[in-house]
């Protein structure tokens, strides 16, 4: 079986441009499409298995990364969107006509990547994005309805794109998060 991940991540993600400084996202919308200006290149991108993360059609995997919410702006047909799920902590903002997500911002000030908004860099025709690094949520594909006897075939193939297979976020991201959970607690000092 070939395993597709996502359009973006099958074709081959070109690598990342030491000067990028941004792009603009564009919803699939063929009148009046929703533009989102990101000013700066993204961190973390990755391949999310989870249920909430839009996915082109047919993908297993959304292709998400973060960037400073002080570098989105949207700059056309804002009219358009509306948050998916007002309970979840990241508000992902969608056109109401195409369903594409342009972004999703945290607007919790206590959580670990408040300041942080995730979007989906294949909504951009520009090249020099950071490319994913890894896949997170991975088991979560089986919550969408994937078989459950081809995990091992999909974790196979993600490392062999250079795609590490993890069932939540990345160490890095998953430590990020420990550390602040631990400093809010008192268990860290808070200049650590
Ligand atoms: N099994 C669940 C997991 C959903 C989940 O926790 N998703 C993560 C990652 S999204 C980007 O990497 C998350 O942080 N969610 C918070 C939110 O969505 O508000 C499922 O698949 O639904
Ligand atoms: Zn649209
Ligand atoms: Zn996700």
């Amino acid at each position: 079986m070939t395993v597709h991940i996502h359009p973006a991540i099958d074709a081959g993600s070109p690598p990342a441009d030491a000067d990028f400084a941004g792009g603009t996202l564009t919803c699939h919308c063929t009148t009046d499409p929703v533009t989102v200006r990101i000013g700066s290149q993204v961190a973390h991108n990755h391949a999310c298995g989870c249920t909430k993360c839009w996915k082109p059609d047919g993908a297993l995997f959304a292709q998400i990364a973060v960037v400073s919410r002080e570098n989105v702006a949207v700059t056309a047909n804002e009219q358009k969107l509306q948050v998916t799920d007002d309970s979840a902590t990241i508000r992902r903002h969608a056109c109401q006509v195409c369903g594409v997500h342009m972004y999703g911002r945290i607007e919790n000030t206590a959580h670990a990547f408040y300041g942080l908004d995730f979007v989906h860099t294949e909504l951009s025709k520009e090249t020099g994005w950071a490319p994913p690094g890894f896949a997170a949520f991975v088991s979560s594909i089986i919550e969408a309805g994937a078989d459950p006897a081809k995990m091992g075939e999909v974790r196979a193939h993600l490392e062999s794109i250079g795609l590490p297979p993890y069932d939540v976020l990345s160490p890095v991201l998953m430590d990020a998060i420990a550390t602040h959970t631990a400093k809010a607690s008192g268990k860290l000092y808070q200049g650590a």
